[in-house]
């Protein structure tokens, strides 16, 4: 029979099995530990959690610069950290990677020259710049040394540098960090217009989770694993809960109770086997 429906477009990531360990020596640490998601394409998921549990991790196998992965991770249609996924990936660090001794315009210009190189693309990396300029809301510091902005300005350089390019998926560590509340929102709307008016992918990440409100879809971590993924709407509902936050934390302590029933049900396996083992010891 015929399906009428209109198919669904692949997701930007697809990730089944994931796993990633990390530190040198002999024992390094498992930091995600066999993890499956999706990330839709053209919607803002926010990657949630508490410190440590592993999204910068995530967000660096997703760009292909983290070592030791292991499973499947594809990233628009490719693996992670093919070649050609670089043009087409935008990522912000959580540390603003600018050069102070430049002006915010000289370092959109730099980076545009690296991206778009050539005499003949010289109007198209100007109209990309400027457009790169606008969307960050830096126009009025344009001619500014990066060392003289604030942090959330030198921030809002890397995410327009991340901008240059139009890149399909933005991946965006901590965007907010230290930003004030206005600048939170001015972001957050640059980032929901992204999605609407480009079709971009954002995947960001946070862990304040009253910015999980903002985002289309969740995938909530702890641990190296994947508590949930979910709309935040979704999860509200599925937990009975008024915020996500108070969603999260009922899965945290719904995980901490079947690890504990289950720590407690092999307990009382090896107890018994011990106890059999005892018995036939002494029967013999
Ligand atoms: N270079 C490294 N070598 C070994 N372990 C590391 C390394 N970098 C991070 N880790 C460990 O990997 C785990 C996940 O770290 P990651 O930075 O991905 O977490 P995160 O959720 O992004 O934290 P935060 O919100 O604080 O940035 C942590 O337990 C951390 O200690």
């Amino acid at each position: 029979m015929m399906n009428n429906q209109p198919e669904e477009p692949p997701p930007a990531v697809h990730a089944h099995g994931l796993t990633v360990r990390r530190g040198t020596g002999r024992h390094p640490r498992t930091v995600l530990d066999g993890i499956g998601f999706d990330v839709p394409r053209g919607r803002i998921t926010g990657l949630l959690g508490p410190s440590g549990c592993g999204k910068s991790t995530l967000m660096r196998a997703v760009v292909g610069t983290q070592a030791h992965v292991t499973g499947t991770l594809d990233v628009l249609g490719r693996p992670a950290g093919h070649p050609e996924l670089r043009s087409r990936i935008g990522y912000v660090t959580q540390a603003p990677s600018v050069y102070d001794d430049l002006t915010v315009r000289q370092n959109l210009d730099y980076f545009a020259a690296v991206l778009d190189p050539g005499r003949a693309a010289a109007e198209r990396r100007r109209a990309a710049v400027e457009q790169a300029i606008t969307d960050v809301d830096l126009t009025t510091r344009a001619t500014a040394l990066a060392g003289n902005l604030s942090g959330g300005q030198r921030s809002r350089v890397s995410l327009a540098v991340a901008l240059l390019g139009t890149p399909e998926l933005l991946v965006l560590d901590e965007p907010t960090v230290g930003l004030d509340p206005v600048l939170r929102r001015d972001l957050w709307n640059l980032f929901h217009d992204l999605t609407a008016r480009r079709g971009t992918t954002v995947l960001v990440s946070s862990h304040v989770m009253d910015e999980a409100e903002r985002c289309h879809d969740l995938l909530l971590m702890r641990d190296g694993r994947i508590l949930a993924q979910d709309t935040p709407e979704a999860l509200r509902t599925r937990t009975a809960s008024a915020t996500v936050e108070e969603g999260f934390l009922r899965l945290v302590d719904e995980a901490n109770a079947n690890a504990n029933a289950n720590a407690n049900a092999n307990a009382n396996v090896n107890t018994n086997a011990r106890a059999e083992d005892l018995t036939r010891e002494t029967q013999r």
